[in-house]
């Protein structure tokens, strides 16, 4: 019931009246379901009584004004109806079976896609803290065990009782004491078995939800490294360690599977033992068999009318309790969402970009402190200095010094724990977006994606704003034009995974030419031209230098030539900064 609620309260409220149709739609099932059941035993009785339509004269008159009046077509007639019953029966179920589906897709589709709009929008410290493997499972399972895997099984759930308590009601009318006295043992056997279960399956759920994620993390950590992996000759490590956690992931499921089989041999048991038991105990008593074979003949039909649907509710509450430890896990997240999409903000996550900050003077780096959430110490402390519009600043100092942390509070991605960083005055934490959009960015590895050179350049931009002419005059400041030209499909070329049809140094340049197609106010670099040969570096660095004055350049880098052009350094060492003019 517990779980009921919780799920009920992700939905919106537009899914909450159409999971009420639903569960209207599933209990009217249920209710046929039960009919279609109980449906069979007046046939049979009917075909049994040869004598039955004498005996019910005022049925027999009825009957007779629609020309049946022999016993045999009466069950022909009786057959009839019962088919026309089946088959109305089956398509009401399939029509609910597509509500069903429809009502999980369109509800796994929306969440499953905000969730990844959630972690696309989460600010960059949580992507800092968080493995892309667990957030990867997320976004892949989150939506689906809420939707498939808590939800539907919950509502079958109240469906399977009312279909019971229904076949329950019939079987009163055909033996009131036997049926109470039975439901009442069945009850209490289904109560102790899923008290008795559900703590292990609870705990099976949980390890099964762990080792989800650590298989993905040994994939991503192994296939993401295959160069690595192949060279150090660590296939067999990683090999070992995905199949260490799928081993726990299978042993939880196979646990899982193994106690929700239980049940249902118990039940069997019981049931089977407890009927037997009493045809012993009555011979025992002095009964003649022949006496007993009434009482055992009701007892039989009730038990195992009710016992199918026992399983079915036990299953049901199983599938529930593995699933529920990754949906209480993922609970408040999709609470979040179900907010978002009904105050109509959902669209606002991704916001379309903002309207830049103006920037023609300065760039005030103002007493800035920073220190990771988990970090011992501040890697920034009281860093000051001005960067007028249009110059060319060097950043350099030792590895680890804090030069990239100090580039990601430029770039709006880390906040500062102290101090601020001011545009013209304007505070960039005031308007983000609004500084990003003067902003671009190379960093020292480019991620490509898996598409061509023209995609991965004008990077996300739709085609109907593309520009060939911004392309080409890109691909040509970073030195790329001419290895373009002279492949057969040119930026149409596929660039492969993560570029992996590209050297390093055209990664690179494919990275600088993606920065300047957007025609940048600041270009940010971060040993954006280390993996070039010098002549290429210098050539880039030149064309770059060409834009100085123009857009105003932060630029991390260890080369000496990369830095001749530069109109001052900022050198970071342990934490402070200086000033060095060239
Ligand atoms: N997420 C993090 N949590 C805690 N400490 C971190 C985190 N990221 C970086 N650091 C620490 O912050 C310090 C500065 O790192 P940063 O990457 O800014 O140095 P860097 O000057 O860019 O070094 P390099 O030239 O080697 O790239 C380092 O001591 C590093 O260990």
């Amino acid at each position: 019931m517990r779980s009921l609620i919780k799920i009920f309260s992700i939905l919106t409220k537009e899914q909450k009246k159409y999971c009420i149709g639903l569960t209207i739609a599933m209990l009217i099932g249920g209710t046929i379901e039960a009919v279609g059941i109980g449906a069979i035993l007046p046939l049979i009785y009917i075909m049994g009584e040869p004598n039955w339509l004498d005996q019910n004269k005022n049925v027999g008159k009825l009957l007779e004004a629609i020309g049946i009046t022999t016993h045999s077509h009466f069950v022909v007639l009786c057959a009839l109806c019962l088919i026309i019953i089946y088959i109305v029966k089956n398509i009401y179920l399939g029509w609910q079976s597509r509500m069903q589906i429809n009502f999980v897709m369109k509800g796994q589709t929306l969440f499953a896609g905000e969730l990844f709009k959630t972690y696309l929008s989460r600010p960059y410290i949580f992507h800092v803290n968080h493995n892309t493997a667990i957030l990867t499972r997320n976004v892949s399972s989150g939506a689906t065990t809420a939707f498939a895997g808590v939800l539907i099984p919950a509502l079958q759930l109240v469906t399977e009782v009312v279909a019971v308590f229904i076949i329950w009601v019939m079987l009163v009318i055909v033996d009131a004491f036997t049926a109470i006295v039975v439901a009442g043992f069945l009850a209490i056997i289904l109560w102790l078995l899923i008290k008795a279960f559900r703590k292990k399956i609870v705990e099976q759920g949980i390890i099964q939800n762990k080792y989800a994620g650590e298989m993905g993390r040994w994939i991503n950590q192994g296939l993401g490294s295959i160069k690595e992996t192949k060279v150090l000759e660590k296939e067999a490590y990683f090999a070992h360690e995905y199949i260490k956690g799928y081993t726990r992931f299978g042993e939880a499921n196979r646990k899982f599977s193994l106690l929700n089989q239980m049940p249902r041999l118990l039940i069997e048991t019981i049931v089977v033992t407890a009927l037997l038991l009493l045809i012993i105990i009555k011979i025992c008593q002095g009964y003649n068999p022949m006496d007993i074979v009434p009482l055992l003949g009701v007892l039989a039909l009730v038990a195992f009318r009710l016992m199918p649907s026992a399983n079915r509710i036990i299953s049901i509450t199983n599938t529930i309790k593995f699933q529920i430890a990754f949906f209480d896990y993922m609970y408040d997240e999709l609470c979040e969402i179900r907010n978002r999409l009904e105050s109509g903000k959902a669209d606002l996550l991704l916001a379309e970009p903002s309207e830049k900050i103006p920037f023609s003077k300065e760039l005030l780096v103002d007493h800035l402190v920073f220190k990771y959430p988990e970090g011992q110490h501040e890697v920034l402390q009281d860093v000051s200095f001005t960067v007028p519009k249009g110059s060319f600043v060097g950043v350099v100092g030792p590895s680890g010094a804090g030069k990239t942390t100090f580039v990601d509070i430029l770039l709006g991605l880390l906040t500062p724990t102290a101090g601020k960083i001011t545009v013209d005055g304007v505070d960039i934490q005031t308007n983000i977006r609004g500084w990003q959009a003067n902003l671009s960015y190379v960093p020292q590895s480019i991620y490509l994606i898996d598409g061509t050179i023209k995609d991965n350049v004008a990077l996300g931009v739709a085609p109907e704003d593309f520009d060939e002419e911004l392309l080409i005059r890109a691909l040509k400041m970073a030195e790329l034009y001419d290895f373009v030209e002279e492949l057969p499909k040119g930026i149409e070329t596929m660039v492969g995974e993560r570029g992996v049809k590209l050297s390093g140094g055209q990664r690179q340049r494919i990275g600088i030419a993606r920065a300047l197609y957007y025609k940048p106010e600041v270009l940010v670099l971060d040993e954006a031209t280390s993996a070039l040969d010098n002549e290429t570096e210098k050539s880039i660095t030149d064309t770059i230098l060409k834009l100085k004055g123009q857009i105003t350049i932060i630029a991390i880098a260890h080369r000496v030539s990369t830095l001749e052009a530069c109109d001052f350094k900022v050198k970071f060492e342990a934490g402070k900064a200086t000033i060095l003019s060239k």
